[in-house]
């Protein structure tokens, strides 16, 4: 498929007229053929023109066509073949064994929304039926669904070219719920983009749906996206990013007549707590799980371990040492862009040049384009007493504060900001002071886990990926896993609507099947 450098609007497609730019090859920082051109104002228009007009339609398809959609969208990606892995690979810099598993991830998680759609939950049907002779006054009858919210801007992330941009989990979930999709290319991967946009293009098309259920939009800068946002026609947005592009989109939508919601993920530093029974038990083990943890990606994921709380004491010496000197071996590694990889570089000489840090180990030098790991430790005091020392730094850097009782640790978890993940490390021994965390980390994160790192987010029914501001804007969410498709649903009434005006899901005799709940109990289809 050859890639063009083109906006994908509807079923069209048609080369910008704003500022061209190429992709650049992230291990050695040449630019890729071919020019892309920046969308323009026109293009913006006309893809949430033809989104809005998809959308009435789009979202009363059946569930099964909707499945079946999903379902189109992966076969359309995996039928790209490797052509789409070589882009991926150029343009990112990472990995073909990780870019092929995130494929993997991304068909996976696209397939997983199909059944999603197919079992119909999501539309959470309830009926209170009327009772006419009710005293004082009769009830009326009531029955709710939720529906699509309206057409949602999707804005693609550096780190996960695949699984969290064009066709990630914002737009699967988004084109779930029934919301046709604008998604703005990230410039750094702009081939990768057009390759899965032209894909998910097709699969409209095949699936004989509104050629505005999707449109795919390039830019070097961030006019398109302001643009995109401020469109009275979209109704939410779907961003991962970084904190201060996730904060402006939030600050674009709250500023419209009519504001919106934006689901951003943005910034984490995932702590890690290291318990003193499971320390003293297997510390050094730990060290080089952590170390495995930290660099995967060249650090570049927004569950890194990017801080380590532990009491001082022998097992906290033998993590450190067997930390660093995992690390020490640890190649240096191709960083997604020029701009990331400087920002790593300013990170990790501010923590140098912090007097109250100390660096334990760095990973070996690498090349231009590549960031070298790097482990550094502090004081709890030193830690409570400087808000600079709690910031993201992207890439595989962590901190590691040593505490002198488990108080000290509690009272730093409590200075943390919100957070995706947290870590424990534990053994029996350990219960008691994991019990008396467990609130700390209920109130400051999105997902606790134990004995593991945060790297590596299973695609599930139960998974929350989210947590309070500032890892994402709307800690009542998540971005991963079916509980993603509520951040584009919104629950409507139908109060004694007759049976011919009722949707599918809410008619007497439940056509569609549904479990619904009828008078607040729970009803089996078929039941
Ligand atoms: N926490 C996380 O998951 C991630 C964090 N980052 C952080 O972000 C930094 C930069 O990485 P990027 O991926 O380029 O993130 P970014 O936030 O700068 O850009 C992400 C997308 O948002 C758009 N955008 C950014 N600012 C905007 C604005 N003011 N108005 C409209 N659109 C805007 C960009 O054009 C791009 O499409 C990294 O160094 C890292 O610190 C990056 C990737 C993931
Ligand atoms: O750890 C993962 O699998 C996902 C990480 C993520 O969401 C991100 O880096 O943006």
């Amino acid at each position: 498929m050859p890639i063009t450098g083109e906006n994908l609007i509807g079923a069209a497609t048609r080369r910008g007229a704003g500022e061209t730019f190429r992709a650049v090859e992230a291990a050695t920082g040449n630019s890729l053929e071919p020019a892309f051109a920046s969308a323009t104002p026109t293009d913006v228009e006309r893809a949430c023109a033809l989104a809005a007009e998809a959308f009435d339609s789009y979202r009363e398809t059946s569930l099964e066509d909707r499945a079946r959609f999903l379902e189109a969208v992966a076969d359309a990606i995996v039928a790209i073949g490797d052509e789409l892995i070589v882009r991926c690979m150029a343009e990112s810099g990472l990995p073909r064994a990780r870019l092929e598993g995130e494929r993997g991830r991304t068909v996976g998680q696209l397939k997983m929304f199909a059944g999603v759609v197919r079992d119909g939950g999501f539309l959470e049907a309830r009926i209170d039926p009327a009772q006419p002779d009710r005293k004082p006054l009769p009830r009326p009858d009531l029955r709710l669904r939720q529906i699509a919210v309206g057409p949602v801007a999707v804005f693609g992330a550096s780190n996960f070219p695949l699984a969290f941009s064009v066709a990630g989990g914002d737009t699967a979930s988004a084109l779930a719920a029934g919301c046709p999709v604008v998604a703005k290319a990230h410039p750094a991967h702009p081939g990768t983009s057009e390759l899965v946009g032209r894909a998910v293009q097709a699969a409209v098309k095949e699936c004989g749906l509104p050629e505005g259920v999707f449109s795919l939009l390039m830019d070097s800068g961030i006019a398109v996206g302001q643009a995109l946002v401020a469109d009275p026609r979209i109704a939410a947005v779907g961003f991962t990013g970084s904190r201060r592009g996730g904060v402006a989109l939030m600050q674009a939508a709250a500023a419209r007549t009519q504001p919106i919601p934006v689901y951003a993920e943005m910034s984490s530093i995932n702590p890690v707590v290291l318990l003193p029974a499971a320390l003293e038990a297997r510390g050094r083990d730990i060290g080089r799980a952590f170390v495995g943890s930290l660099t995967l990606g060249s650090g570049q994921f927004c569950t890194n371990p990017g801080l380590i709380l532990a009491v001082e004491s022998a097992g906290l010496d033998g993590f450190l040492q067997a930390a660093s000197a995992a690390l020490r071996e640890t190649q240096a590694a191709t960083m997604l862009t020029p701009g990331i990889h400087k920002a790593y570089c300013a990170g990790v000489a501010a923590l140098e040049a912090n007097p109250a840090v100390t660096t334990l180990a760095q990973g070996l030098a690498g090349g231009t384009h590549q960031g070298q790991a790097a482990l550094f430790s502090t004081t709890a005091q030193a830690f409570l007493a400087d808000h600079s020392l709690a910031e993201e730094v992207f890439g595989a850097a962590s901190l590691v504060v040593r505490c002198p009782d488990l108080a000290a640790i509690r009272a730093v978890l409590e200075r943390l900001e919100g957070q995706l993940t947290a870590a424990v490390h534990l053994d029996e021994g350990d219960h008691d002071a994991a019990r008396a965390l467990l609130p700390v980390l209920e109130r400051r994160v999105g997902r606790i886990l134990v004995n593991g790192f945060g790297t590596g987010v299973e695609v599930g029914h139960a998974m929350v990926h989210g947590g309070p501001y500032p890892a994402t804007s709307d800690g009542r969410t998540t971005s991963v896993g079916s509980l993603a498709i509520h951040r584009f649903l919104r629950p409507v009434s139908y109060q004694d609507l007759p049976e011919a005006l009722l949707p599918a899901a809410l008619r007497d005799g439940n056509p569609l099947k549904l479990w619904r709940r009828q008078d607040g109990k729970l009803v089996a289809p078929g039941a």
